[in-house]
């Protein structure tokens, strides 16, 4: 039996700016398996939230192009009915911000008790409230009992994110995506959220993507790494061989600008990604912020070109790259 949990295939997202169509998910093709976390890292505006938000079905507006299957069902063009049956039930998303995803004015029991409404109609109200106590428990929340009474704006941040992670696996989701589920929250609190995902992730064997811009996150977490730039993806591998051996000039430049051992200058990425419309749709995206490479390191049409088994890399540009700060130490 395949392991595969969620298949997308060359998906194109894209937002109606001004005058036209602007892709800010570019063709995109990757898996993610059961029981395994998939992360996927980039700066802000690099994409990942709008390639979140396709696979839950959740933009309104947007043209999307391309093939997401999961389960084996392609879901870009499902009707609405069929995405909100399986929405909060076979897969669920963890926000980043708690308080603007919960409702300020509804008991956090209540909130809970909707998934079931909603995906389980034959529960007794009795079993609801069991139900909802024991997946408060499961999530780490003391006295469930009386916070299950309790307005949103009663809890701290981290146990928000709890009640938000008790919403999202209710129904034993087969695949949960959590959009920078720890941005919010302070250092210690985002250790306990994140232990809690891995263990949630084992005991309900589901598909995890994890969207952080924080590489620390991802090398703890993730089994495989995904990074995404200006839309598209610019190197996947297993997140050993990510840190260990990463090739593109982005991912290398990622991971030199956060603190590391023996390292006594942090690099700098020059400029910033570009917005939507501004966004070079020929050649290497990344190229502008590399202008110390030749033209010619770069492909043309940059594809991902498989540089070992499961290790992807866009653009040959990889081949003669290396960090401006080095080039000059060489010369
Ligand atoms: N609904 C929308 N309409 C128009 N443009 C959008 C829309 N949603 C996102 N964008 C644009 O798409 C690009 C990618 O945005 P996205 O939110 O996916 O980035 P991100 O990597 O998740 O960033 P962050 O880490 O800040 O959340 C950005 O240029 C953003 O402005």
């Amino acid at each position: 039996m395949s392991n595969k949990l969620l298949e997308i295939k060359n998906l194109k997202t894209s937002f109606y700016i001004n005058d036209g169509y602007y892709a800010a998910v570019d063709d995109v093709t990757l898996t993610v398996n059961k029981n395994e976390i998939l992360g996927i890292v980039g700066e802000s505006g690099s994409g990942k939230s709008a390639l979140a938000f396709s696979v839950m079905g959740l933009h309104t507006r947007a043209k999307m192009e391309g093939n997401i299957f999961f389960n084996g069902e392609d879901i870009v063009n499902v009707s609405k009915s069929e995405l909100n049956k399986m929405r909060g039930n076979e897969m669920a998303m963890i926000f980043q911000d708690p308080l603007t995803a919960l409702n300020p004015l509804m008991e956090i029991g209540a909130q809970i008790s909707e998934t079931f409404i909603l995906h389980r109609p034959t529960m007794t109200r009795r079993e609801r409230k069991d139900r909802v106590i024991e997946l408060l428990k499961m999530v780490g929340i003391p006295r469930p009992e009386y916070v299950f009474s309790q307005f949103p704006h009663e809890l701290s941040g981290g146990m928000r994110q709890r009640v938000m992670i008790a919403i999202a696996i209710a129904n034993q989701p087969k695949l949960l995506i959590a959009d920078e589920p720890t941005t919010a929250l302070d250092v210690t609190i985002q250790a306990q959220i994140l232990d809690l995902i891995r263990e949630l992730k084992a005991t309900i064997e589901s598909g995890v993507i994890l969207i952080t811009h924080d590489l620390g996150v991802v090398a703890e977490m993730a089994d495989r790494v995904a990074v995404v730039y200006a839309g598209q993806i610019v190197e996947i591998a297993n997140v050993y061989t990510l840190f260990k051996k990463p090739l593109h000039p982005y991912t290398r430049s990622l991971l030199h600008s956060v603190p590391a051992d023996g390292q006594d200058k942090l690099h700098v990425i020059h400029g910033i990604v570009p917005s939507l419309k501004h966004l070079p749709r020929e050649g290497c995206r990344f190229a502008h912020r590399i202008p110390w490479m030749d033209a010619s390191d770069h492909e043309e049409n940059p594809i991902l070109h498989e540089v070992e088994p499961g290790h992807y890399v866009r653009c040959t540009c990889y081949k003669n790259f290396s960090l401006q700060e080095d080039e000059s130490k060489e010369a």
